[in-house]
Parts: structure tokens; C-alpha cells; sequence
């Protein structure tokens, strides 16, 4: 952990963007997440780190109801965007996936232009009243993930035929591509290369100004990088959460210590 570069500390907001009390996850029998307390700040990046099996990407899909999707998973306690209850019967969860987009692991454009991957979620949510607008929504989407320069001449074709690190970029657009107010990110560089990861790093402290961003990832020199605050989980449980510099240097539970040294893993 010595040779890592850090990230601005600086949050631009304390307010509580979402807010998860007590929040439980089972996928039948298992027990996966257990009583999390959790607050995401307005304006910051928020690592979610600890060992395989631990419950992160379960919490970051609790948090846009994504484990909906997933029949066998029952997900108990209250998790509010902006004082609201996201589970409440009146909430639709396809509106609440535009509020709280989503980057996967793997890059996963549709099998569509890379024009139609960005305009999707705009068409669809009719945010957009004239293609002059929707035109617009799509540069726009594609200058903020940082590939509007590589192609910007050739829109119409396939988003497939992307390399790597440009589809993953190419999802962020079609994420952002709906103002999402919280971007969740579940490890969205670990098939990347390492300069396909460095822009999109970089890529991420720069959307922070727009909106949150809670991000999964395996790489403790990741989350030291890109993040400022940092929640570490283990067996199921939330144990330790607050500053990123904190974490790394002064963290209050053995549990953590013991991860960030690389003693449990
Ligand atoms: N769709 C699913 N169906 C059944 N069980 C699941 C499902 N997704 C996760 N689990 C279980 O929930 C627990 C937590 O898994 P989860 O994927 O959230 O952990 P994680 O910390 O993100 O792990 P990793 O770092 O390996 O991705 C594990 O026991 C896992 O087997």
C-alpha cells in the first residue's frame, strides 16, 4: 500500500444522497447481507471493498433494485434516494434505475449503433422531445465519458466494435445518458487493461462533480485512488466505514487491518 496515488479527499458534499437502516438480503436460506447502516454522500465516490463473497455487489444491487430481477432474493429494511423509500409500492423501478444507473463488470453494449446505445434510456424514458435534443444528449453523454473524440465519426456503427476500454466507456455514456442523480459501478475496470483503466479512474473523479458514484472493486489501490470514502464489508456484514485515508492508515476494526494488510483476502 505505499506506492499509491491518492485521490482529493475533498467531499463536496455531507448531506446523505441515499440512505440505507438495516438492510438484509437473503437468496433463499443464505443469509447474505446482514443489518447495514449506510449513508452515500451527495458529490462523492464511495468504494465498497472486502473479500470475495462479502455482499458488496448484493448491497450495490440493493441499491437501485436490481436484486428485483432476481427471484430468489428477499431484500428486508429501508433504503431512501433523497428522504424517499425506493422500495415503496408507488416506485417504479425502471424510473428508478434512470436516477440510479448502473456499469456492469463486463462491458455490455447492446448490439445496436454506438448512437443507439447512448440515445436508449433517453427514448425510452422520453426525456427528449426532438432528435436536435436527443443529438445533443448524445454528444454530451459521450464528451463526459471521455470517448466523444474517437467517435464522434462513426456514430452509426456497431458499439461492439469497440475495443475493450471504449465499451465500458461507451456504457458509462449510455448510464449517464439519463442525468442519474447516483452512478453505481460494480468492478467496471477489472476487464480493462491498465491505460483502459487509468481513464476511466480518472473518468470517475470527474463525474463525482455531477453526481455520486459508489463503486465495487477488488483493488484496495483502486479505492484508495478513485475514492473518498470507503465502506469495507465482510461475511455479509457492513464492519467499517468512513474517510478513504482513514480506511487505509487508521482503521478502527482488526477486521479491516487485517484486509488491508492482506492477512484475511
Ligand atoms: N444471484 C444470486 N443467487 C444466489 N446467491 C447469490 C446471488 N448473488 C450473490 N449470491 C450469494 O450472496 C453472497 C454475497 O455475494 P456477492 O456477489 O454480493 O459478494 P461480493 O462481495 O460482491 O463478491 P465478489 O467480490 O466475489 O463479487 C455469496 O454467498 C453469493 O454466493
Amino acid at each position: 500500500m505505499n506506492d499509491m496515488r491518492i485521490a482529493d479527499r475533498t467531499v463536496s458534499s455531507d448531506t446523505a444522497k441515499m440512505t440505507a437502516r438495516g438492510v438484509q438480503v437473503y437468496y433463499g436460506e443464505n443469509h447474505a447481507l446482514k443489518d447495514v447502516d449506510i449513508d452515500i454522500l451527495g458529490g462523492t465516490v464511495t468504494a465498497f471493498i472486502g473479500p470475495s463473497g462479502c455482499g458488496k455487489s448484493t448491497f450495490l444491487r440493493c441499491l437501485n433494485r436490481m436484486n428485483d430481477t432476481v427471484s430468489i432474493a428477499r431484500v428486508l429494511g429501508e433504503i431512501k434516494l433523497d428522504g424517499e423509500d425506493i422500495y415503496d409500492k408507488s416506485v417504479d423501478p425502471v424510473t428508478l434505475r434512470a436516477r440510479v444507473g448502473m456499469v456492469f463488470q463486463k462491458p455490455n453494449p447492446f448490439p445496436k449503433s454506438i448512437y443507439d446505445n447512448v440515445a436508449y434510456g433517453p427514448k425510452i424514458h422520453g426525456l427528449t422531445k426532438s432528435k436536435a435534443e436527443l443529438d445533443q444528449v448524445v454528444e454530451t453523454s459521450l464528451k463526459k465519458a471521455a470517448l466523444w473524440n474517437e467517435v464522434k465519426d462513426r456514430l452509426h456503427a456497431p458499439g461492439t466494435g469497440l475495443s475493450g476500454g471504449q465499451q465500458q466507456r461507451l456504457c458509462i455514456a449510455r448510464a449517464i445518458a439519463t442525468s442519474p442523480e447516483v452512478l453505481l459501478m460494480d468492478e467496471p475496470c477489472s476487464a480493462l487493461d491498465p491505460i483502459a483503466t487509468a481513464q476511466v479512474e480518472e473518468l470517475i473523479d470527474e463525474l463525482r462533480s455531477q453526481f455520486s458514484v459508489v463503486i465495487v472493486t477488488h483493488s484496495m489501490q483502486q479505492a484508495a485512488r478513485v475514492s473518498q470514502r470507503t465502506a469495507f464489508f465482510h461475511l455479509g456484514h457492513l464492519v467499517e466505514y468512513g474517510e478513504t485515508g482513514q480506511i487505509f492508515t487508521n482503521p478502527q476494526d482488526p477486521r479491516t487491518e487485517s484486509y488491508i494488510t492482506g492477512r484475511i483476502g
